[in-house]
């Protein structure tokens, strides 16, 4: 197998593992999705493909299906007898879902296998702390790790501020300041992507996300918002959503990426510092409302805790959608169908677990 190639798309030991494990089958990597096929890479280059009626059949939902991101195993390298097969999707390392439209259990997988996600917010009308944790909560629930990169540095008077209203919401995740405006205004970002690993953008529409993707590009690849306005639709001049970017990194931009909002997600991440409180409830199941021996009420009092932060806290749980299966359980699942043997899921297991605490 000539992984030389596909280390170019992103390919790590892991998934070369794994790949093992199908005799007869060939790597690939889907970077782009339509309704019913695929584009993948492979170590010959570029093939369209669709999954096997045994695959569709044995699918228990949207989240079984390939996605832009994924790692398959294909039965061909070429096109000449038609579209390549995909008869198993490798076990995810990161995955960005969410709800599918009109339903309230099915998930859509929008991306998967992306090391590294942008959460982007510009400093001037789109700065919004409480917006910054639900963008938190979805990238810790990917897997992914996060990076917080705020746009529109020109229009901003108040950096200072902005950036300490920031840290009192994340300590730990790293944050990046940049500017479209000035030749090097994203230099600092360069240095989270690095040959082989994949990153994503998240954020609201119009806080730079294009003019970031075309900037680390080299090239207006993407149609930024003053382009579209007069042009029809986004994208115009490619629908790729697997770009190879001139230094080695992929970067992924799908339509469901753009529109990601929270739907799911473990709070207890980005909430760290409530849930400490939390544990101290007198009730386990506390909503900190009314409760006797509320201690997340008590820090409240004391100073310990901002009650905006609480109120978002709990707004957030609500909005949660816990029917159905969260990324990680998904995951889970899967590699329960996968292995057979209980040993091989338990290693797989303990690096999900290794992976998460990182
Ligand atoms: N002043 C200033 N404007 C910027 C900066 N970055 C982007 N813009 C402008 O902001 C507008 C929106 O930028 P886009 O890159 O299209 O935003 P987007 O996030 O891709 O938007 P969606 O595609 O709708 O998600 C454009 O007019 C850009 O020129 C910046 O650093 N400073
Ligand atoms: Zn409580």
């Amino acid at each position: 197998m000539n992984n030389n190639f596909l280390a170019a798309y992103g390919l790590n030991d892991r998934f070369a593992q794994e790949a093992t494990l199908y005799q007869g089958l060939y790597l690939a990597r889907v970077i782009e999705q339509y309704r019913d096929f695929y584009h993948v890479i492979a170590e010959n280059g570029e093939l369209q493909a669709e999954v096997s009626g045994k695959f569709i059949f044995n699918a228990r939902n949207n989240a079984d299906f390939p996605t832009v991101g994924d790692w398959v195993m294909i039965d061909r390298l070429n096109e000449h007898s038609g579209n390549a097969i995909i008869h198993q999707v490798l076990r995810r390392q990161s995955v960005f879902e969410r709800k599918a439209a009109g339903t309230t259990h099915a998930v859509q997988i929008v991306a998967a296998n992306i090391d590294v996600v942008f959460i982007c917010m510009s400093l001037n009308y789109d700065f919004n702390v409480r917006r910054l944790e639900r963008y938190l909560t979805i990238a810790f629930n990917s897997m992914a790790t996060p990076v917080i990169v705020l746009t529109k540095a020109d229009l901003c008077t108040d950096l200072d501020r902005k950036l300490q209203k920031i840290s009192d919401v994340c300590a730990g995740t790293d944050v990046i300041v940049c500017s479209s405006m000035t030749e090097n205004g994203y230099r600092d970002i360069l240095t989270y992507i690095a040959n082989g690993k994949t990153v994503a953008l998240i954020g609201s529409s119009g806080v730079g996300k294009s003019t970031l993707i075309n900037r680390l590009l080299g090239q207006e690849v993407l149609a930024t918002r003053e382009i579209r306005d007069d042009d029809r639709g986004r994208h115009t001049t490619t629908s790729r959503q697997l770009l190879q970017l001139p230094n080695g990194g992929l970067v992924i931009d799908t339509p469901g990426m753009r529109e990601l909002q929270i739907e799911s997600g473990d709070l207890a991440q980005t909430f760290d510092d409530i849930a400490e409180f939390a544990h101290k409830c007198r009730f386990k199941d506390c909503s900190h409302t009314t409760e006797p021996g509320c201690a997340v009420r008590k820090a409240i009092e004391n100073g310990e805790l901002l009650q905006d932060r609480v109120n978002s806290y709990q707004k957030l749980q609500k909005e949660l959608a816990y029917e159905g299966l969260n990324s990680r359980q998904l995951e889970q699942e899967k590699i329960k169908n996968m292995f057979g043997s209980k040993g091989e899921m338990k290693q797989a297991m303990r690096q999900i677990k290794n992976k998460k605490q990182r």
